[in-house]
């Protein structure tokens, strides 16, 4: 802008600007810009233009500081003191400019006593359809700016009226935007009268409240001119008159909307307030830059001026009216010609009513794209100087996934839908109880706030010296755990964790030699507090530990439960250490980040609070400011949603070695959160890279790759897919630590991965329904001794073949190869089988099943899971029940070598077990899914070796 374009010449012709003080219309400035105010020549329009206002809007801020770099230093002061979120950064520096603002303008609004000297600040544009949130806005804006030449820019949309009501009824300062039919501006003058009225009625001052009414003009004639040329072009037959009419209707509305304010001013009721002190409520031009080079750029300043007005310009026009504006008051003049322009356009259809009617709409939503526009560079901006300190994303997706990916993203930025998830709006999702299931959103922060509780917790497990810490719990209250305890090994100075989440009776001993019963903290790690596993590992390991030491056996325990669970009672009972208590509206699997991975990671001698500031960072970065094209949560999220409905629903799911375990706590978060009616992601961990020719078209990857520590085969493997046009997500961390955010980030996602499927990603319902079964076959042996008689359909050497008589019909075969092969037979394209494992978990059990399902996926092509039971139960045992009908399942099970007792209980581990794979498969068949039981007697490895041979051979 030039701003001081020849300024002594001007005045000495006559600055029309400055002239516009004698015929009572105060010129504004319709911009601002960090560095127009630093470099003076902010002051230098109000002291040589008489400039007496500035205005602003997301359009405006989205042009000073989405570009260039005015703000770059507090930027980098404001990222770097601290996780902050965008629309924080963005509010901070707006804050500052409008205070800077509002400081030049301070001497015209002494000097003109309140009438003048006020700077705008809109209100959030996401706000301009809503009343309550709109006034809470307005008046938060005004306690933090808090300076009194501050006006709040709010809508005068319908539901921004009542809103104008009150914040004048409160004593704001209010600018009213958006007006662009008459209609509307007499809705806000009588909202002022009103709320002027009731704010005096109460004996309160009314002496110093401003307002101006903005009525916007160029726009208007925007549209109309596009009708007009339209028709011109088409030949109308009133092609002359409504060329006549091209930029002459914006004006003639502006002029009588001026016409009602005389009106109101002249009237008994407003005189009343007059002499209470009320200042009028000014009508202020806006939109007044021409956007048609046709017009003289001052178009729209010459014919709009009359007293007790405002017109605020943008730079060119202002630039343009100092130069060449004419002064005289044109506003009340030929009335008459105006009203026969708009009864004229009235004639011809032109529709101003529907005009305007659109112009609101279009201009909510216009500000809302600005503000996205705003807040999507501030948060570029933002990820770029965090540089590495915030994990990376990267996608490779082929085009239709592409496609569907931009397309769902823009549909979330235009609907709002990641402030509504913020807000816990259920209707995100299906509608149901999802609010009730959201704190997981703001946990971190709560954990910071409690950190110096977590802290001395630990110095104290560390003063006491322990040798082991021992987890039992298990999927969300184990799973976590078992990532930190992988991932970060045992810390100097402090406990080695462990975690157990098994019912077989080998695991339970190995994890007894694992640890030093008598130096062990035991962890029973449950929500609600009722899971059967924690509570008879607890029985079993309290016992031992007492064996151990005695009495003192409670000073061994902590518990992590909900509050008023029955674990919290047990705990109580037996005198445990502590009791610390998870978040009722926290499901299991979104509990990491709560104490059921905090405490843990407190035990374990993690630094707690770089570990929290971590995972606080990638909130940050995924919140309701952060537009979802910059979202890191909605961006996974919305890969993963979107390729799960282009038939892309396996989730691979890579990760750099130290990170490995990562996998599985994110089988049990996506595949219980999204895995139901028949919908949801299938995850797939923990399957060793193969060449493209390996995959079919129904996976999406996604590579969790530590920058420092990268595996240089799923690297190369991983190009080669991208290559292969296979959709990939890789995340690139920086450091183990990281982990903590892709925790949140997570979570996030698989909440937009579920809102974009359709389900309610907060309950798990089917996996109710193998306890149900499981507890039925305990209760009955509970009563007879015994497990319920069960028939094998077939059989083979050690080997027992199980089924509903479905499954059984469809299976045959007597021989294990056949089985085997028949249930193979069964796969079809987009299928992933499932070995479903109910042995003890180690080394070589693990070796052994990795081995099965890679011959499995190389010679069917298909994706394959490898379970253990019943640690499965609590993650992708849900999808698997309730998710697509593409499971083809082998459920092991075997003769265990020895089993172990469960103190106070008629049942020993091995029959929990036993019931728990029979209670899961009674629900997959019933579910009508392809499950096929292999029950292995005798010796458990050379069942193993047989079993790999016939499926390697079966997958050949
Ligand atoms: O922490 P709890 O209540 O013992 O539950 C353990 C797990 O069982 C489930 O409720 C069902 O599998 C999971 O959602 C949960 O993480
Ligand atoms: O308050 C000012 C308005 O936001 C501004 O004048 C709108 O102008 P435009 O129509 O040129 O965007």
């Amino acid at each position: 802008m030039n701003v001081v374009q020849k300024p002594e010449t001007a005045a000495a012709a006559g600055n029309p600007l400055k002239k516009l003080e004698a015929v009572k219309q105060s010129p504004w400035l319709d911009f601002i810009q960090r560095s127009f105010i630093h470099d003076g020549s902010l002051k230098k329009l109000v002291d040589e233009d008489g400039l007496k206002g500035v205005t602003s809007n997301p359009a405006i801020f989205e042009k000073a500081m989405g570009h260039g770099t005015d703000y770059d230093d507090q930027f980098k002061q404001l990222v770097g003191g601290g996780n902050t979120d965008v629309s924080t950064l963005y509010e901070t520096m707006a804050i500052e400019d409008i205070r800077a603002a509002c400081a030049v303008l301070k001497p015209v609004w002494d000097a003109t006593e309140g009438l003048d000297g006020y700077v705008s600040l809109e209100v959030s544009p996401y706000l301009g359809l809503q009343t309550e949130p709109t006034i809470a806005e307005a008046r938060r804006l005004w306690k933090t700016v808090d300076v009194s030449n501050l006006m709040v820019k709010v809508p005068g949309t319908e539901p921004g009226v009542p809103a104008i009501r009150q914040l004048i009824a409160d004593g704001i300062n209010i600018n009213v935007t958006l007006l662009f039919s008459l209609d509307a501006y007499k809705a806000v003058l009588e909202a002022y009268i009103a709320g002027l009225e009731e704010r005096h009625g109460k004996g309160e001052d009314i002496s110093h409240i401003a307002s101006v009414a903005s009525f916007f003009v160029s726009r208007i004639d925007g549209l109309i001119d596009k009708e007009i040329d339209k028709r011109v072009a088409a030949g109308d037959k009133d092609a002359e008159t409504l060329k006549a009419l091209r930029g002459k209707v914006a004006i003639a509305n502006a002029k009588m909307a001026y016409q009602h304010y005389l009106e109101v001013s002249a009237s008994p009721r407003w005189q009343t307030l007059k002499a209470a002190g009320a200042n009028p409520q000014r009508l202020l031009w806006a939109s007044t830059g021409v956007k048609d080079k046709a017009y003289p750029d001052t178009l729209y300043c010459d014919e709009l001026i009359g007293a007790d007005t405002v017109n605020t310009m943008p730079p060119a026009t202002m630039d343009a009216f100092r130069e060449r504006g004419t002064v005289a008051e044109t506003l009340g003049a030929d009335i008459e010609a105006a009203r026969k322009v708009l009864a004229d356009a009235d004639r011809l259809g032109l529709d101003l009513n529907g005009v305007t009617t659109k112009l609101v709409k279009d201009g909510v939503d216009a500000f809302a794209d600005s503000f996205d526009a705003l807040l999507g560079a501030v948060a570029a901006k933002q990820t770029a100087l965090l540089a590495d300190t915030l994990t990376k994303t990267e996608l490779s997706l082929p085009q239709d996934v592409d496609e569907g990916v931009k397309a769902s993203l823009d549909r979330w930025r235009k609907d709002g839908t990641i402030r509504r998830l913020w807000q816990r709006d259920a209707s995100v999702w299906t509608g149901k109880d999802e609010a009730k299931w959201l704190n997981w959103l703001t946990i971190v922060d709560d954990r910071l706030g409690d950190i110096a509780v977590l802290q001395s917790f630990q110095d104290e497990v560390k003063a006491k010296g322990f040798s082991h810490v021992l987890l039992l719990g298990m999927g969300g209250s184990s799973l976590g755990p078992e990532v930190l305890a992988e991932t970060f090994g045992h810390r100097a100075g402090f406990p080695e964790l462990h975690v157990l989440d098994s019912t077989d009776p080998q695991q339970v001993a190995s994890f007894e030699r694992k640890v030093d019963l008598a130096n062990t903290l035991v962890i029973v790690s449950s929500k609600s507090g009722g899971t059967l596993e924690p509570n008879i590992l607890k029985d079993y390991f309290f016992d031992k530990v007492k064996q151990a030491v005695g009495d003192k056996v409670g000073s061994h325990f902590v518990a992590v439960t909900d509050p008023g669970s029955h674990m919290e009672e047990v705990a109580k009972k037996d005198g445990f250490w502590r009791i610390f208590y998870g978040d009722k509206q926290i499901g299991g699997r979104f509990s990491v980040l709560s104490n059921f991975g905090i405490v843990p990671a407190a035990a374990m001698g993690l630094d707690l609070r770089e570990f929290l500031e971590n995972a606080q960072r990638m909130a940050k970065a995924c919140s309701d400011g952060a537009p979802p094209l910059q979202n890191p949560g909605v961006i996974l999220g919305t890969v993963l949603g979107v390729s799960a409905k282009l038939g892309r629903d396996k989730v691979t799911v890579v990760a750099s070695p130290a990170i490995y375990d990562m996998g599985a706590w994110l089988e049990q978060l996506m595949a219980e959160s999204t895995g139901k009616e028949g919908h949801g992601l299938i995850p797939i961990d923990d399957e060793t890279l193969g060449g493209p020719e390996v995959y079919g078209h129904d996976r999406v990857f996604a590579y969790l790759r530590l920058a420092d520590s990268p595996d240089a085969g799923q690297d190369k493997a991983i190009e080669a897919l991208k290559a292969a046009k296979q959709p990939v997500v890789t995340i690139t961390l920086s450091n183990t630590l990281q982990i903590a955010q892709e925790f949140f980030r997570w979570e996030l996602a698989t909440a937009v991965a579920g809102a974009i499927i359709g389900i309610n990603a907060f309950d798990q319902p089917d996996v109710e329904a193998s306890k149900v079964e499981t507890r039925k076959l305990t209760d009955a042996y509970n009563q007879s001794g015994s497990l319920p008689a069960e028939t094998p359909f077939g059989t083979d050497g050690d080997f027992s073949f199980f089924a509903d008589e479905k499954n059984a019909s469809a299976l045959g075969g007597s021989s294990l190869e056949d089985v085997i092969k028949a249930q193979f037979a069964r796969i079809k394209e987009g299928d992933y089988v499932a070995l479903l494992a109910y042995i003890e978990r180690d080394d070589a059990t693990r070796d052994w099943i990795q081995k099965a399902r890679l011959a499995i996926r190389d010679g069917k092509h298909i994706a394959t899971a490898a379970e253990f039971g019943p640690r499965f139960l609590h993650s992708t045992g849900q999808a698997y029940k309730g998710g697509p009908n593409s499971g083809v399942f082998i459920q092991i099970t075997a003769d265990d070598a020895a089993d172990v007792a469960v103190p106070g209980a008629k049942y020993s581990f091995g029959v929990v077990k036993a019931a728990q794979a029979r209670g899961d498969f009674d629900v997959l068949a019933e579910r009508g899914r392809r499950a096929l039981r292999v029950h292995i007697k005798g010796n458990l490895k050379a069942g193993l070796d047989r079993l790999g041979q016939a499926i390697a051979a079966a997958a050949a």
